[in-house]
């Protein structure tokens, strides 16, 4: 069956490339004061970044926001780092101005496990994104978007923007690095290459090295986006009337769904229930098309293409043993209190990859063994099970 437009994709025709991102000015950054707004996106400018597979991204910024107060001696910061497509807005406080909660909202707040009562928080948007840090979407030095010229970032250098981040806001040392499955590969980059910034790390849904079935899936998704026709090599940002690669995209976000998901939810959930009364062999869909469809068509209007690409490429490339000896000897090197948690129906980042964090960490809480969240909801378990993250967290931070 042809792929199915909704109306929603079909709106999409109508939206230049460019406006599916963030530009929005950078205004003057400064270290956190007293009385900054919670939640109030800001911008940190954080220098030329000279990528480790070669090239600079000039002028770079990373977005990032805040709650809670940064205590006089700075000891009680804490980082929250997103996932492949999620962005610096954690929680939507009252009286911040935002519309919509952010997706950790019962994990990070008030009196909850990272009570910002006691902790600052500090959420930035990766570098290579596209809410609000530098992407294939920002303009250029020159004024045009980086596109095909943005080059290829690494794990290590969007820590490596993070860290410069920390410096600008004078946080010497986090109280803890928190991080869900892609965040979870920056958290631990930061337990490995910075152990004496880092006073405790957690791991959630996350790995060491990405496997060879985790590089499979996002090389599809990748030639998903750049074999559609809209990609134009990368460049297809600001043209009259181009959509950019909306159809690759949505491909791509629907094939990562099913890595997100599990099959038992999804055949709880789904069954082979038809989404209209039209039999699927009579040229009807099964629910669980249209859910793909949804989930997929919903991306396009919130993601860079651009970006999406660099992004994936990057958590292919994650391997914290590259030059160091070996993933084992890497993860030797974390000195911190680290928890490391898997979700038993993760098909994407199964529960092995939490028991190699575990047994090679030497500090795990939990020792050799990861803590295994029993859920259905398989991989975005992470983001779907915040009460029992909640839980899981609060004892590590203290
Ligand atoms: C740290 C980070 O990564 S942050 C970024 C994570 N966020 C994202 O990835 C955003 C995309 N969202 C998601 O992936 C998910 O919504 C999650 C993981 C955040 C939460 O999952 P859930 O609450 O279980 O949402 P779920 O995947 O079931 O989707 C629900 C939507 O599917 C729709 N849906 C369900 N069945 C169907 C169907 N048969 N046909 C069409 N739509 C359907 C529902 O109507 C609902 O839409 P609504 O949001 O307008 O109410
Ligand atoms: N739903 C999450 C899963 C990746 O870990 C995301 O898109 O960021």
């Amino acid at each position: 069956m042809d792929w199915q437009l909704s109306d929603d994709a079909q709106f999409l025709s109508a939206v230049p490339a460019s406006r599916l991102v963030d530009h929005t000015p950078v205004p003057t950054t400064g270290a956190w004061r007293p009385g900054d707004d919670p939640g109030e996106r800001r911008f940190a400018r954080i220098g030329d970044v000279e990528v480790e597979a070669g090239g600079t991204i000039r002028g770079a910024v990373l977005a990032y926001e805040t709650w809670g107060e940064l205590s006089p001696a700075r000891d009680n910061a804490v980082l929250v780092l997103h996932a492949l497509t999620g962005d610096s807005h954690v929680r939507g406080p009252a009286g911040s101005g935002h519309a919509t909660s952010g997706w950790w909202e019962e994990v990070v707040g008030p009196g909850l496990a990272i009570d910002t009562d006691r902790f600052h928080v500090v959420a930035p948007n990766m570098l290579g994104g596209c809410q609000g840090s530098t992407g294939p979407a920002t303009p250029a030095p020159d004024g045009r978007e980086w596109g095909s010229r943005f080059p290829r970032v690494t794990v290590r250098d969007q820590v490596e923007a993070q860290r410069r981040l920390a410096d600008a806001l004078g946080i010497e040392r986090w109280h803890a690095v928190v991080g869900g499955s892609m965040g979870g590969m920056h958290a631990l980059e930061w337990a490995i290459a910075h152990p004496d910034r880092v006073g405790s790390t957690a791991l959630l849904a996350s790995n060491a090295a990405t496997s060879a079935d985790q590089i499979a899936t996002n090389a599809l998704q990748i030639e998903a986006v750049t074999t559609d026709p809209g990609w134009l090599g990368g460049d297809f940002y600001d043209l009259p009337g181009h959509a950019g690669p909306a159809r690759g995209l949505a491909l791509a976000r629907r094939m990562a769904m099913l890595g997100y998901r599990s099959q038992h939810e999804l055949n709880e959930r789904f069954e082979r229930a038809w989404q209209s009364s039209v039999d699927p062999l009579a040229g009807g869909r099964f629910q669980v098309e249209s859910y793909l469809d949804v989930h997929g068509n919903r991306f396009v209007r919130r993601f860079d293409a651009g970006s999406y690409v660099r992004l994936v490429d990057a958590m292919s490339t994650h391997d914290v043993g590259r030059g160091r000896g070996g993933v084992e000897a890497a993860l030797a090197r974390v000195s911190s209190p680290t928890l490391v948690v898997g979700i038993s129906s993760d098909r994407l980042f199964p529960v092995a990859d939490q028991q190699r964090l575990a047994a090679g960490v030497p500090t795990s809480v939990s020792g050799p063994e990861p803590i295994v969240l029993e859920s259905g909801f398989g991989h975005d378990g992470f983001l779907i099970e915040r009460d029992r993250v909640a839980d899981l967290l609060a004892p590590l931070l203290g």
